[in-house]
C-alpha cells in the first residue's frame, strides 16, 4: 500500500519504504507525516535533557591564521587532550569550497529515490560508494533520523568513474583543499607526543585512507522522540566536520555526564579526535562521544571527512609514547577488524574502543 500523510505507520511497511526502496528519512519527511513512525522512537534515556546540557562552557575555537606560532600547536594538543573536539577558524580552506559541498549535498539528497538508491549497499557496483539511511538498520532496535552517502577515496580515476555526479567534484574538492590543514594538525599533535617526524609508516597510520560522508537530516515530525545520530565516537584518527547553520551537534564533556552544544560558526570547521588516534596516543588524545538531535524546523546537512589509518594497518600505542615507560592500555589491532566491529552494531557510545583494550 502506498503511504499517505494521514496513515499511521502500522498500516504500511516503513522499513521497506525508507530502507529497502531507498526513500530514506527524506522520503518519509516529504510525505508530510504528522507523527513519527514507531521504528524511529528511541528509548527515553537517549533523550537529551536540559539537566544534562551545560551552557556555560564550550569546545575551544582555535585561530589558525598563524600556524608557525608555537602557541597554536599547544592549543591544538591541549584541546585534543581535554575536549577531543575543537573548532578551527582562518584555516585557509576557501569559503566557496565549503558552501559548494553543502550545496552539492542538498542536490544529491533532493534527487529522486531511484537515482540515490543506485548507490545502496545492494545496488552499488562498488563497496566504496554507499547510500543509506540510519546507521546499521539491520542491527538497530530503533532507527536514526538521517540519510547518508559515504564515499571511500581510492583514487581520482575511481572517484570520477563511481562517485555520483551530483556531488563528486565538490566532495573531492573539499577533500583536497583540506589536506594541508589535516597535515598541519597532525604535525602539531605528533609534536605533543614526542614524534619528531611523520615518516611513511606514520603517514599511513595517521592519514593513510579517507572517507567523506554527506549527511542529510530532514525536518522531523516529533523530533524529541528520536535522534539524528545516536551517541558514538568516530573510529577515525581525526574527523574534519563541516556543519551548516542549523546546529544540533552535542559533545560529551570529558569525565562527566554533561553535554555541550557545538554552535555553528560561519566558515569554521569542527575537528575531533577519533578512536584510532586515542589508541595510537595510548589514551592521551580523547575520542569523545557525540550525538546529533533531530529537529522539527529545518533540514540540516553535515559533511565529515574521516581521516583514517589504511585498512591493512595494525594500530596500537606509538613507540614514542611508551618510550618513558608508560604502560600500554591498548593492544595492536588490525584497523579493518576494528572498523568492521564498529559497523556491525548500532551506535553504542564509547563501547567500540573496548575492542582494543588490553
Ligand atoms: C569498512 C570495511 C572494513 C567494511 O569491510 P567489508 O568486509 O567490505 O564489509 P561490508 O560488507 O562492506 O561491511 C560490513 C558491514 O558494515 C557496514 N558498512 C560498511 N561501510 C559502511 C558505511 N560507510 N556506513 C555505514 N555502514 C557501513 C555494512 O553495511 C555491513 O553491514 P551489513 O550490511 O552486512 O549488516 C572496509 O570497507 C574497509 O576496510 N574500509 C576502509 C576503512 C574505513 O572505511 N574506515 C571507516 C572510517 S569511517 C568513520 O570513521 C566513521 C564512519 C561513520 C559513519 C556513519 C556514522 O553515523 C558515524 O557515526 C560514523
Ligand atoms: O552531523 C554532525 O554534526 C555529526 C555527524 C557525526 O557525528 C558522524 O557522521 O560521525
Ligand atoms: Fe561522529
Amino acid at each position: 500500500m502506498a503511504p499517505s500523510p494521514s496513515m499511521d505507520s502500522k498500516s504500511w511497511d516503513v522499513i521497506s519504504f525508507a530502507v529497502d526502496k531507498g526513500h530514506g528519512v527524506k522520503g518519509l519527511a516529504d510525505l508530510g507525516l504528522e507523527t513519527l513512525p514507531k521504528q524511529y522512537i528511541q528509548p527515553p534515556e537517549e533523550k537529551i535533557t536540559n539537566s544534562t546540557v551545560v551552557t556555560d562552557d564550550s569546545i575551544p575555537v582555535i585561530d589558525l591564521s598563524n600556524w608557525t606560532d608555537p602557541k597554536v600547536a599547544e592549543q591544538i594538543c591541549h584541546a585534543a587532550e581535554k575536549w577531543g573536539f575543537f573548532q578551527i577558524v582562518n584555516h585557509g580552506i576557501p569559503i566557496e569550497v565549503l558552501e559548494d559541498v553543502k550545496e552539492a549535498t542538498r542536490r544529491f539528497f533532493d534527487s529522486p529515490a531511484e537515482q540515490k538508491n543506485k548507490h545502496s549497499k545492494d545496488n552499488s557496483p562498488t563497496n566504496n560508494v554507499r547510500y543509506g539511511t540510519s546507521f546499521t538498520p539491520k542491527a538497530e532496535k530503533a532507527l536514526e533520523w538521517k540519510d547518508f552517502l559515504s564515499l571511500f577515496y581510492a583514487s581520482d580515476d575511481e572517484a570520477a568513474a563511481q562517485w555520483p555526479s551530483a556531488c563528486r567534484n565538490e566532495a573531492l574538492d573539499f577533500m583536497k583543499k583540506s589536506e594541508f590543514v589535516i597535515r598541519r594538525l597532525m604535525e602539531a599533535l605528533m609534536k605533543g607526543l614526542n614524534v619528531k617526524e611523520i615518516d611513511g609508516t606514520k603517514e599511513s597510520l595517521l592519514m593513510g585512507s579517507k572517507r567523506i560522508n554527506l549527511n542529510y537530516y530532514p525536518k522531523c515530525p516529533e523530533p524529541e522522540l528520536t535522534v539524528g545520530v545516536g551517541r558514538h565516537s568516530d573510529v577515525s584518527t581525526l574527523t574534519i566536520l563541516l556543519q551548516d547553520d542549523i546546529g544540533g551537534l552535542y559533545v560529551k564533556k570529558l569525565d562527566s555526564d554533561s553535554w555541550v552544544h557545538v554552535p555553528p560558526i560561519n566558515g569554521a570547521i569542527v575537528i575531533n579526535v577519533g578512536d584510532a588516534l586515542q589508541i595510537l596516543s595510548n589514551g592521551r588524545y580523547k575520542s569523545i562521544e557525540h550525538r546529533v538531535i533531530a529537529n522539527g524546523i529545518k533540514n540540516r546537512v553535515s559533511v565529515p571527512i574521516f581521516v583514517n589509518p589504511r585498512p591493512s594497518d595494525a594500530i596500537g600505542p606509538l613507540p614514542e609514547v611508551l618510550e618513558g615507560g608508560e604502560k600500554p592500555i591498548y593492544k595492536k589491532v588490525l584497523y579493518s577488524d576494528y572498523v568492521k566491529h564498529f559497523f556491525r552494531k548500532a551506535h553504542d557510545g564509547k563501547e567500540t574502543v573496548d575492542f582494543a583494550k588490553i
